[in-house]
């Protein structure tokens, strides 16, 4: 395929948010692994596609409702066999495109994790493996932004899938929906911050253009995470950040896999 390759190592100089797709780079071995990192503008929301390039098996991680017409889009241009729609969590600001993906999508399954409360086909459980073509995921349990977080690890470690729990120099809020401050620090530390230095990780938001960090990076300069947990739980109680507009909405709706009236 035609799209740009993805720098390595990256930079973060990018002041828009990438909302093209990239393939990883041959040095980092996934040539046969296209990776795809989309962007919901509303919501400031990650999506990422994942193929095998032999079989054409893949996995889409937090499809957006919004932007569902794109998503199917690339899955068809690409010819791909998307097999499952994980959610790393039940998103609070956006409803998911999982439901209605799978009436558009033969055989596409829905997973979240078993903590979540949601309704999926598949109920997510730590160290489960999610597969496509000689891929997998690996489901490592991360809750504290919510108790269903799950982190999505691929099988090799050489990038993770952080939703919510870990975002660039920050992290999820843990002011609602059995948020806790000092399990999301635990989270992290045992399990983020365990994986390699060099592991590129992709969270499911970013407000500020930044695309991709490492393990090494949040571990050096994560502004919140660097602290002792007394600290953490200290900034995490003063965010005071507003209400995300579309709780009441979203929530709900994602509980049933985005498919609420
Ligand atoms: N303004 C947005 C919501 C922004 C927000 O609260 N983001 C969450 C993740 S989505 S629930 C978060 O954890 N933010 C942490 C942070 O430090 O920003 C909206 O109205 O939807």
């Amino acid at each position: 395929t035609d799209h740009p390759a993805h720098p390595f190592p990256h930079t973060h100089k990018a002041s828009e948010p990438v909302n093209f797709p990239f393939i990883l780079d041959d040095s980092h071995g996934h040539i046969d692994t296209p990776t795809i990192q989309l962007f919901e503008s509303e919501s400031s929301t990650y999506t990422y596609l994942l193929a095998d390039k032999n079989t054409k098996e893949a996995v889409i991680i937090d499809p957006v409702k919004e932007t569902l017409d794109r998503d199917v889009k690339f899955v068809k241009e690409l010819g791909l066999n998307l097999k499952i729609a994980v959610n790393t969590h039940c998103h609070a600001d956006h409803v998911t495109g999982t439901g209605l993906m799978k009436k558009q999508i033969q055989g596409l399954k829905s997973a979240i994790s078993k903590h979540s409360g949601a309704s999926a086909d598949i109920q997510l459980s730590e160290g489960d493996n999610i597969t496509f073509g000689k891929h997998c995921l690996i489901v490592r349990e991360t809750p504290g932004h919510t108790d269903g977080c799950i982190t999505l690890v691929l099988g090799d470690k050489s990038m993770a899938f952080t939703g919510d729990a870990l975002l660039i120099r920050g992290c999820g809020r843990t002011d609602f929906q059995q948020g806790s401050a000092e399990r999301l620090y635990k989270s992290i530390h045992e399990v983020v911050f365990k994986l390699p230095e060099d592991c590129l990780l992709y969270p499911a938001h970013d407000y500020k253009g930044q695309t991709v960090t490492t393990v090494g990076e949040e571990r050096k300069y994560n502004p919140r995470l660097t602290k002792n947990l007394e600290e953490f739980v200290k900034i995490m109680d003063n965010l005071n950040l507003p209400k995300p507009k579309k709780i009441d909405i979203a929530v709900p709706a994602n509980l049933l896999c985005g498919l609420q009236d």
